[in-house]
């Protein structure tokens, strides 16, 4: 059974703002069909973005709300705008694949961690600050916005010690090809355990 305790996992993506965390993870959770479990957000929905693929776009009161009826196994507070993963979501995920994956900031994969202990593995994305501001400022955001951003780089990264995995994004397929060889390597001894 797909489900049971012995083959779930959640890998968690974090990292500075502008590593890479999006683009990786889901470039990976694509190669290794993994089940994405979205978050929930009272932030406004962005152009290319789309309900039910990106985030849960909600209102407040309804976070709120979900919030107060202990949902989320983990939620956060970021620039103003909530942000939160249900209990109910992973564990409908677990039951039907298995192995889901989520992008969270790293206050949130330590919740996660708190909660879940071993079925979590963190992957932890990194680059240099220069990369980070230069990627943010090519995808066209503002430059208070990405100041910002930056004065929690140094914090962000302390966080890298702590993950069971950690990988630069320098270029885009290396690294994804890196990470995937080193999640299927989890996803096969699952399988073995089986036989
Ligand atoms: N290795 C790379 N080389 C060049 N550009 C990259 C690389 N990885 C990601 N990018 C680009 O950098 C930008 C930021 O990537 P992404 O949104 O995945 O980062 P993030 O860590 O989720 O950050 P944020 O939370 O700020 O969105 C995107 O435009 C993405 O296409
Ligand atoms: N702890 C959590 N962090 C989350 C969640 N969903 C997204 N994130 C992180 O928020 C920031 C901003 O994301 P953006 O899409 O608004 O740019 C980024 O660091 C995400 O990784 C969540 O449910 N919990």
């Amino acid at each position: 059974m797909r489900g049971d305790a012995t083959r779930r996992r959640i890998f968690v993506f974090t990292g500075p703002d502008g590593s890479g965390r999006k683009t990786i993870a889901d470039m990976a959770g694509s190669t290794l069909e993994l089940k994405k479990v979205l978050s929930y957000t009272t932030r406004e929905r962005r152009p290319a973005e789309q309900e039910g693929q990106d985030y849960y776009f909600v209102e407040k009161e309804t976070f709120l709300a979900a919030e107060r009826n202990g949902e989320f196994v983990e939620s956060v507070s970021i620039d103003n705008h909530q942000y939160g993963i249900k209990q109910a979501d992973i564990e409908r995920l677990w039951a039907e694949h298995g192995f889901v994956y989520v992008i969270l900031n790293p206050q949130g994969a330590r919740l996660l961690k708190q909660r879940y202990g071993d079925a979590v593995v963190r992957v932890f994305l990194y680059t240099d600050r220069d990369n980070a501001e230069r990627r943010q400022r090519a995808r066209g955001d503002g430059e208070a916005l990405i100041a910002h951003r930056m004065s929690h780089y140094d914090e962000a990264m302390s966080y890298l010690t702590e993950c069971e995995y950690a990988f630069e994004n320098v270029d885009i397929a290396h690294t994804v090809f890196a990470i995937s060889n080193t999640l299927e390597r989890y996803l096969n001894r699952q399988l073995l355990n089986l036989d």
